[in-house]
């Protein structure tokens, strides 16, 4: 089949780049692997999740929130607004449609030859969890984040959360609000932040350079938080709006899982070195039982394993979504990509 634009990935980047090519009057066509758009939060987020932005940095181009969305947009509410775009926009992605190389789509095999390549398959596309001596046997329940939903179901167990981004500080509090035992591995250091802070610095960083947009969010977060290295928090000694803009690390949001830590209620573990049945071995050579363990370890991306530009059958490829900017850097993108293509497009007709 040969089109003009195939976009790979139905997530909010593969859908506001439709919209974008669409208002330029370019057709293009979205390929999916899952059965459904939004995948990753229809199908791979946890219950109580909410944006971390307020909803001015995470709409999608063209249209707006509806009036009285919260301003920080419940998990559900983010889905309807995906929901209305898809609706408004007609878009129709074709989905079980696994991109495994450049140039064939799984399954029937089938192959798309496109003049304008863009890659939306997000930079959570694969689970990511590390090997730890023995835990092939460990005898209780493994998962990965994005498969946790609640800590209802883990009321009155022993659970150990690996990894301390906005991800597992989130699950870890979920869990002792359920009535879990709880425990956090904390191995490096990171800024913890309140989502006030990061609205404020946002609307800053037009205004004021970033050294100065940090100094004001680690004064507030100092007197907000005061000195956390007794609880085994330590900050990084660059700036949290210089860590994301310069190497798209995110500080975490708390939301209120510092408190459980200063009460005691979440315990912050250490490096693990082996599990051995249900023992888990720390490097401070202190060793715990546990019935679950939450890999809160992150994601992969998976392109490097079916994009390889020697088999491209198309002309330019783009990429939307692949910035570590969140939802701000998808909008921005997929507008860019389509002005580009746009201008392209007619250049090629004018020498026509
Ligand atoms: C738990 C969580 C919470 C987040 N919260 C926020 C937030 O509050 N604010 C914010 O700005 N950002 C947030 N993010 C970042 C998030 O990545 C973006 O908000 C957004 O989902 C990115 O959209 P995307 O379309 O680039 O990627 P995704 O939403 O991951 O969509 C990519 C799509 O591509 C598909 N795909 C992947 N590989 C292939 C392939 N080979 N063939 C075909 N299809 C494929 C996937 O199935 C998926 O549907 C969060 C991320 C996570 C994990
Ligand atoms: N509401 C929201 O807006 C939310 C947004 N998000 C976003 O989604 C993205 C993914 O977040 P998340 O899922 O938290 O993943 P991240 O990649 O941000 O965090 C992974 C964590 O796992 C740790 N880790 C990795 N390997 C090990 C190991 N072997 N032992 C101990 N710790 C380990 C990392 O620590 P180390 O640094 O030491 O490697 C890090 O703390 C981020 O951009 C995040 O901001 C996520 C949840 C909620
Ligand atoms: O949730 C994320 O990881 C994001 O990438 C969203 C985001 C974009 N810019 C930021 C600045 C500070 C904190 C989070 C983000």
């Amino acid at each position: 089949m040969e089109e003009v634009v195939v976009i790979v990935g139905a997530g909010p980047a593969g859908l506001a780049t439709f919209t974008c090519l669409k208002q330029l009057n370019i057709p293009s066509i979205v390929l999916e692997r899952e059965d459904c758009y939004a995948s990753l939060w229809k199908k791979r987020s946890y219950d109580r999740l909410k944006l971390h932005l307020a909803k001015q940095f995470c709409s999608l181009p063209h249209m707006p929130y509806p009036p009285h969305t919260p301003t920080f947009v419940p998990r559900v509410e983010f889905i309807k607004y995906i929901d209305s775009y898809v609706e408004k926009f007609d878009i129709n992605p074709k989905y079980n449609r696994s991109i495994e190389s450049s140039n064939l789509v799984s399954g029937d095999f089938e192959r798309y030859i496109a003049k304008f390549l863009v890659v939306a398959t997000g930079e959570n596309s694969k689970d990511f969890i590390p090997q730890i001596p023995g835990m092939e046997g460990f005898e209780g329940h493994i998962l990965h984040s994005s498969d946790f939903k609640s800590g209802k179901e883990f009321d009155g167990k022993k659970v150990l959360v690996v990894g301390c981004g906005n991800s597992g500080m989130e699950i870890a509090y979920d869990l002792s609000n359920h009535g879990a035992s709880t425990s956090i591995v904390i191995r490096s250091p990171f800024h913890i932040v309140n989502k006030e802070m990061i609205w404020l610095g946002m609307s800053l960083l037009s205004y004021l350079p970033l050294w100065l947009v940090d100094s004001i969010t680690l004064t507030l977060a100092r007197l907000i938080y005061g000195n956390l290295t007794k609880y085994g928090l330590h900050r990084p000694t660059r700036g949290p709006f210089e860590l994301k803009v310069k190497l798209g690390r995110s500080p975490v949001i708390d939301v209120g899982t510092v408190g459980k830590i200063k009460q005691g209620k979440i315990k912050v573990c250490p490096e693990m070195t082996k599990i051995e049945k249900n023992n888990v071995e720390f490097n401070n050579g202190e060793i715990q039982q546990f019935d679950a363990l939450v890999f809160a370890t992150g994601y992969q991306s998976t392109t490097n394993k079916w994009l390889k530009v020697y088999e491209l059958v198309a002309h330019e490829i783009y990429c939307t979504g692949l910035s570590r900017r969140g939802l701000a850097g998808v909008s921005f993108d997929a507008q860019k990509v389509a002005d580009d293509i746009a201008l392209i497009l007619k250049s090629e007709k004018r020498q026509n």
